[in-house]
This record gives structure tokens, sequence and C-alpha cells, in this order.
């Protein structure tokens, strides 16, 4: 931490249950020069990585579709969302995590991969920070089904669909998904399928 309008920056832990959430309290100076205490609640579960795989000669991408309990406790009635294969660094590097969970959610080896950008996630929250790749994929790098790890409970379905369907999918909500989102726009406006 560098900034001078910021200080007696105290953690408190409210929960170690899973990840771990703290109470972080601080001041801060106002730009009108007042100092004023501040408390935020901070999620920190580790950084992530997610990608886009697109075929070029086929003109698809693949994406995933699983139960994720918290949007299914805001308004997305089946829980169900269609993702980027994506996961938790835990010690591995983003290149590194990203080649495995892709073998691992979806079953393809990749050779390459390509970092696009690197954003938090939800920087008023979390403390989490997302790699975003895109990588190439072709029939032959296929390895294994995917679905994610029994070990981890993870029921993942893969869906290999015509980027045209993508960007449909898109454009009328059925992706809701933000990261999901950036990286089909990344592909949109690179011409990536073209
Ligand atoms: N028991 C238990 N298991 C959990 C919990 N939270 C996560 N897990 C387990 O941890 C696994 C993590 O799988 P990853 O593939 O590494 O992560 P991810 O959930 O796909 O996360 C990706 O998407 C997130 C967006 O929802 C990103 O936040 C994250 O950085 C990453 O890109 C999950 O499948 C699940 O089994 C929890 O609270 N309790
Ligand atoms: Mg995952």
């Amino acid at each position: 931490m560098n900034n001078k309008n910021v200080k007696n920056i105290k953690h408190t832990l409210l929960s170690d249950n899973y990840y771990i959430l703290n109470k972080v309290t601080f001041d801060y100076m106002m730009k009108s020069g007042k100092w004023v205490n501040q408390m935020r609640e901070v999620y920190d579960r580790g950084d992530g990585a997610g990608i886009l795989l697109y075929n070029t000669t086929k003109k698809t991408v693949i994406l995933t579709k699983q139960f994720r309990m918290p949007t299914c406790l805001n308004d997305n009635d089946d829980g169900m969302l269609v993702e980027i294969a994506a996961g938790m660094l835990d010690k591995d590097n983003p290149e590194a995590c990203i080649i495995r969970e892709t073998e691992e959610e979806v079953g393809y080896r990749l050779k390459e991969v390509r970092k696009v950008y690197e954003g938090y996630s939800s920087p008023g929250v979390m403390t989490e920070k997302m790699h975003f790749f895109v990588g190439e994929y072709t029939d032959d790098m296929k390895v294994s089904e995917g679905g994610g790890l029994d070990s981890e409970a993870e029921d993942i379905e893969v869906m290999e669909l015509p980027f045209e369907k993508a960007v449909n999918m898109l454009h009328n909500g059925e992706i809701v998904d933000t990261r999901t989102i950036v990286l089909l726009q990344y592909a949109i406006i690179h011409k990536l399928l073209d």
C-alpha cells in the first residue's frame, strides 16, 4: 500500500471458514482534507484466470455451463451459468493455472495461450484480480471429456458452439457472466474468428 491519504489500516478476521473474510478499518483523507474512518468487508479468495477457447477453422468457441449458487440467490432462477473455462490460481502462475484448468474443465491440452487483460473482479468487495486469456484449440488437442474434478464436486458441461451463436447469446442476455462477456467482446473487437 502506498497512498498518503490512507492510514491506520486494521484487519479483523470475520471468517476463515473456506476462504477469508476480513473487516478492514482505515482512516481516509477526503478531497476536502478531512480525515474519515471507514470500514469495508473484504473477501479474499486469491486471484483467478479465465480463457476464451476458439477454433479459427471451425469458427467455434468452447464455453462451460455449471451451477453457481450465488447467482441462484440473485435473479438466475436455475442457477446455471454459461462461462469461459476459469479457475483459481492456487499456487500456480496465471498461465500454468489456465492451461491446467482448461484440461480439467473442458478436456483440451493447450500448447499456447495469450494473455489479453488483467482486471479486478469486484473491486468494492473482493481482492481478486482476474487474468484473461485467449487460446486457439484444435480437435487433436482433446485429451479427455473434461467436466471438472470429482474431488471438488465440479460438474461442468462442456459446450462447443459456433462463435456466431455465442455472440447471439451475448446479445440476447443468455450470457450473463461478466468475464465471459469481456472475452467474447474481445473476440469481436479483434476479429479473432473472422
Ligand atoms: N466446499 C466448498 N468448496 C468451494 C467453496 N468455494 C469454492 N469451492 C470449490 O472450489 C472449486 C474452485 O474451482 P475453480 O475452477 O478453481 O474456481 P471457479 O469456482 O471456477 O472460479 C473461477 O470463477 C470465479 C467466478 O465465479 C472466479 O472468482 C475465480 O477467480 C475463477 O475464475 C469449486 O469448484 C468448488 O468445488 C466453498 O465455499 N466451499
Ligand atoms: Mg472453474
